[in-house]
């Protein structure tokens, strides 16, 4: 379960940012829609605490994010929050399976590649799991990214534009395999995002 309560945040003293207050529930999912430059980065940023809000409050598996210290925080954003990031960051010189079990580490779990291998099965990937990152395609990079957020169980999915750049079919795929991976593990899921195609898949919609 995710809720937020007041977020203010300005990157300067010039542009204030005071976002709508969040609930979203354990296997339920979010859209957060809104143009560029609204900030939708920058609100899931705050989301993941990887920028530390004004004002207010970030409320994850029943703990307030913003009272945790910096080492807390990076603890707790490793093991209960899952990210996929509008463009994927992997570790170049691995392979897609140790980028995967790099998450395990990474939150101080131990390595499951046998989860790593049946998230590949899941999501249809596994003849990739060998290869290195850029040996893939953007729609296989995607799969790969949901797979690793969601490697260590999160209580919560945060998904940045995770369909920009893909076309119409493997936009409903990505969006079916975040939301059948979320309702498995149990998690919330939020995708913020400024495509107007995912409106029509999300119950629950916020515009920034
Ligand atoms: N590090 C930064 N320093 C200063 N201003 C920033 C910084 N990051 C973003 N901004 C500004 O904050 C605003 C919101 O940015 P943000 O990336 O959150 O928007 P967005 O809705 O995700 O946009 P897009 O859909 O184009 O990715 C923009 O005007 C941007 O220029």
């Amino acid at each position: 379960m995710l809720t937020t309560q007041s977020l203010t945040f300005a990157y300067g003293s010039d542009k204030q940012f005071v976002f709508p207050d969040l609930h979203c529930a354990d296997r339920e999912a979010l859209l957060i829609l809104g143009r560029s430059g609204t900030g939708k980065t920058t609100l899931l940023h705050l989301l993941a605490l990887l920028l530390k809000p004004h004002k207010g409050s970030v409320v994850i598996h029943n703990t307030d994010l913003t009272q945790l210290s910096a080492a807390e925080t990076a603890a707790f954003r490793a093991k209960h929050v899952g990210i996929v990031y509008q463009k994927p960051h992997f570790v170049g010189s691995l392979s897609v399976l140790d980028n995967l079990v790099l998450a395990n580490y990474l939150a101080g779990q131990p390595q499951h590649k046998d989860r790593a291998r049946q998230l590949a099965a899941q999501l249809g990937f596994t003849d990739r799991l060998d290869k290195k990152p850029n040996q893939l395609s953007q729609g296989e990079q995607q799969r790969v990214s949901i797979a690793r957020a969601v490697m260590n169980g999160p209580s919560v999915i945060l998904a940045d534009e995770p369909t920009s750049s893909l076309d119409d079919t493997n936009t409903d795929r990505v969006i079916d395999l975040l939301r059948q991976q979320s309702e498995q593990i149990g998690a919330s899921l939020v995708v913020v995002t400024h495509d107007q195609r995912l409106k029509d898949a999300f119950a629950n919609r916020v515009n920034l």
